[in-house]
């Protein structure tokens, strides 16, 4: 972008004094920007989104972060796992998300079998950095350390997944809470560490008690985005369907925005605030 070129559409974005300043492109978003706001305590929202239509109104409601999630084989595709995903598949859907806006920070998720190697995660987490990404994430424990490690020497930062980690579905046998018992949270732990010192420059907890979540978040100096994680965790990530309510099924974790507020732009803003205070997840969008 030069100086002086129209930026439409006029994206704006609170700033630390609560006013309304344009995100332009000199203004965003980076690892560096989400290190700061954990560093100051502020949370931010993070949105699984899809298309260039969601993503000009998410970054105008002042979402930092889309994850173009393989949460999109369920949503969009109709399957009931998201196993059946590809990465041309999520790398069609990064160039829409990027095509919607200049300034979000956009993480594309690698597909299930994607990264099962160190080699295999270098060349598809390259196909998703030259679709748009700018962050690529992965799903596993400390059994991922070698991937991550290539990948950031590389120059391609990491967000690492623990928890439900929906692409091991078949060797979980559902979607349930993780890291109830002892031994399983304390595993947990571990592996958060091990993946943040193997680089990971963000983590997804997905389905995990708050008080595990919250440990983690304090433990981490990474910031750590929460899903059915409670409200401690740095930030929060919805569906956009979810959202939206127009997913067949939602879980209970998610939370309709469009019941309460009158458009989409509306609903979404409503959720970045919630976000923000700390409002959202309240008790019944979380697990003990
Ligand atoms: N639309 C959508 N939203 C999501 O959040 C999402 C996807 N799709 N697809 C990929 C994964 C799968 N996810 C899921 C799917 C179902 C539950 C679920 O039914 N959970 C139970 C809790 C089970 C328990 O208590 O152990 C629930 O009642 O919400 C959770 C996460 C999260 N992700
Ligand atoms: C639910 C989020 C974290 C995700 O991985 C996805 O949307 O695929
Ligand atoms: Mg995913």
């Amino acid at each position: 972008m030069f100086a002086g070129e129209p930026t439409w559409p006029p994206l704006l974005q609170p700033n630390t004094d609560g006013d309304l300043t344009p995100r332009d492109a000199m203004n965003k978003v980076t690892i560096q920007t989400l290190q700061k706001l954990k560093l100051e305590r502020q949370k931010f929202a993070v949105v699984a989104a899809y298309d260039a239509s969601f993503s000009t109104l998410l970054a105008e409601a002042g979402v930092d972060v889309i994850l173009v999630g393989d949460s999109l084989g369920m949503t969009v595709q109709g399957h009931n796992t998201t196993v059946p995903v590809t990465i041309d598949d999520v790398c069609y859907h990064t160039h829409a998300v990027k095509r919607g806006n200049d300034t979000s920070l956009i993480i594309g998720d690698l597909p299930f079998m994607t990264y099962s190697s160190p080699q295999d995660a270098l060349l598809n987490s390259t196909k998703l950095m030259q679709a748009g990404a700018h962050m690529v994430k992965l799903e596993g424990g400390r059994w991922l350390a070698e991937a991550i490690k290539a990948l950031s020497d590389c120059g391609i930062p990491v967000c690492a997944h623990l928890g439900l980690t929906p692409q091991s579905v078949n060797k979980l046998g559902g979607y349930k809470v993780q890291g109830r018992d002892a031994d399983s949270a304390q595993a947990m732990i571990e592996d958060a560490m091990a993946l943040e010192a193997a680089g990971a420059d963000l983590m997804v907890l997905e389905c995990v008690p708050s008080v595990l979540a919250k440990r983690i978040s304090e433990q981490l100096s990474i910031p750590v985005i929460g899903i059915g994680a409670g409200s401690d965790t740095d930030a929060q990530v919805l569906v956009i369907y979810d959202m939206l309510g127009i997913s067949t099924k939602s879980p209970k974790f998610s939370k309709n925005y469009l019941q309460y507020n009158p458009s989409i732009p509306a609903a979404l803003a409503d959720y970045v605030d919630e976000v923000k205070r700390g409002a959202f997840p309240s008790l019944e969008h979380s697990f003990e």
